[in-house]
């Protein structure tokens, strides 16, 4: 079921699981095609104008990329995959000693498994740990795994939020035909803002139950923030609707993260941008009973940003620029990021009783968004 663990011959009271890759799927599967940046070349001379041209249609077209190099090692990741499995191994009455305010948009913290309902009566098979940035204004207590890791997962997000995401935004930047640190300055480590994190544990189904849920784990959607980034097990499970409107798999492919846009960054583009819609369903036939690990990190913007259109050569040239009049003019990023958590939390059991839609239109914090995708 879970995947194969040893013990590491560790210090007594950091003692973690080693957690191995398993097995890639043998399974043939149709496979989203998409560019992979290599992070090292972006202080070559021309490096950061040739990413940002690999980069324009994945980011206007497909919302989706891979990149390599980014200053992580395998061992480091894992180390994160064993934090987890340690954390989900705890009683639930000990992890719900961490509960996130989930009814109040707040997602620092555990949510508990089952706290979505995907059909009717039919519940997630999801738990999740969210792990907020380590500044002042966010501060909460964590179980003793967090407490007794915290410096590795704070150097962990650092080298995220500093490192790899300054260099991705700066990309982004490019492309837009902004000023290099347009996208920069309202993501640093120290903003306050919900940037996390997030440990996940998806239960493996059997296939009688997987049928119930049209094999679906986490039904369509896009992100709320900036960006996402996907640390990757070595199990198939996550589709995008790619351009075609057909589902396709996302290959996990190692030594990559896979990456994101997310809604805001689709606010400020006025849609260039684009945050793909993409879900989570059953591994194929070989993968299918594994319990599979997430760890992801999710990019927001700073609070006290807006959602209005940036001022850019390039949509000013599309006819994406005009006087922004739009009901995101006075919507701030940290009303708009609270709202859809909350959102997401208390409309399933609405749209269930409607009898569920593929798409379903619903204003958030003032924005009207289409959010459910079967
Ligand atoms: O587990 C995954 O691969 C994706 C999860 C996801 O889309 C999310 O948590 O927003
Ligand atoms: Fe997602």
């Amino acid at each position: 079921m879970a995947t194969q663990t040893r013990t590491a011959p560790t210090s007594a009271s950091h003692v973690l699981p080693t957690c191995h890759q398993p097995e890639e799927s043998k399974s043939e599967l149709d496979w989203a095609d998409l560019v992979t940046l290599d992070l090292s070349q972006i202080d070559a001379p021309g490096g950061k104008q040739k990413l940002a041209k690999q980069l324009d249609d994945a980011v206007h077209r497909v919302g989706f990329f891979y990149i390599t190099n980014f200053g992580l090692t395998q061992e480091q990741i894992d180390r994160q995959f064993a934090i987890a499995k340690n954390l989900f191994s705890l009683s639930e009455e000990e992890k719900l000693r961490y509960r996130a305010d989930l009814e109040h948009g707040n997602y620092s913290g555990y949510r508990p498994l089952g706290s979505i309902e995907v059909f009717p009566g039919l519940r997630d098979n999801i738990e999740m740990y969210n792990v907020f940035k380590f500044i002042p204004e966010l501060s909460r207590t964590h179980p003793e795994v967090i407490r007794q890791h915290r410096e590795e997962i704070e150097s962990f997000q650092r080298h995220i939020a500093q490192d790899t995401v300054q260099k991705l935004l700066t990309l982004i930047a490019i492309v837009l035909e902004l000023p290099e640190g347009a996208l920069t300055k309202g993501h640093r480590y120290d903003d306050v803002s919900h940037c996390h994190l997030r440990y996940m544990l998806y239960h493996a189904r059997s296939a009688e139950v997987n049928a119930k849920f049209q094999d679906v784990y986490t039904k369509g959607h896009t992100d709320f923030g900036s960006l996402t980034l996907l640390f990757r097990q070595s199990i198939a499970a996550l589709q995008i609707l790619a351009p075609d409107g057909a589902w396709k798999w996302v290959k996990p492919y190692p030594g990559s993260i896979t990456v994101n846009i997310a809604d805001v960054l689709q606010f400020w583009s006025n849609g260039y941008l684009k945050s793909s819609v993409h879900r989570v369903v059953a591994p194929p036939p070989d993968q299918a009973h594994l319990d599979r690990l997430g760890l992801l990190y999710f990019l927001r913007p700073a609070h006290d940003l807006d959602l209005k259109t940036l001022d850019s050569p390039l949509l000013r040239r599309l006819g994406l620029k005009g006087d922004d009049h739009s009901a995101r003019e006075g919507v701030k990023a940290g009303d708009w990021v609270r709202a859809r958590v909350k959102g997401n939390w208390d409309t399933a059991k609405d749209r269930n009783a409607k009898g569920g839609a593929r798409e379903e239109e619903e204003v958030v914090g003032g924005v009207k968004v289409i959010k459910y995708y079967d």
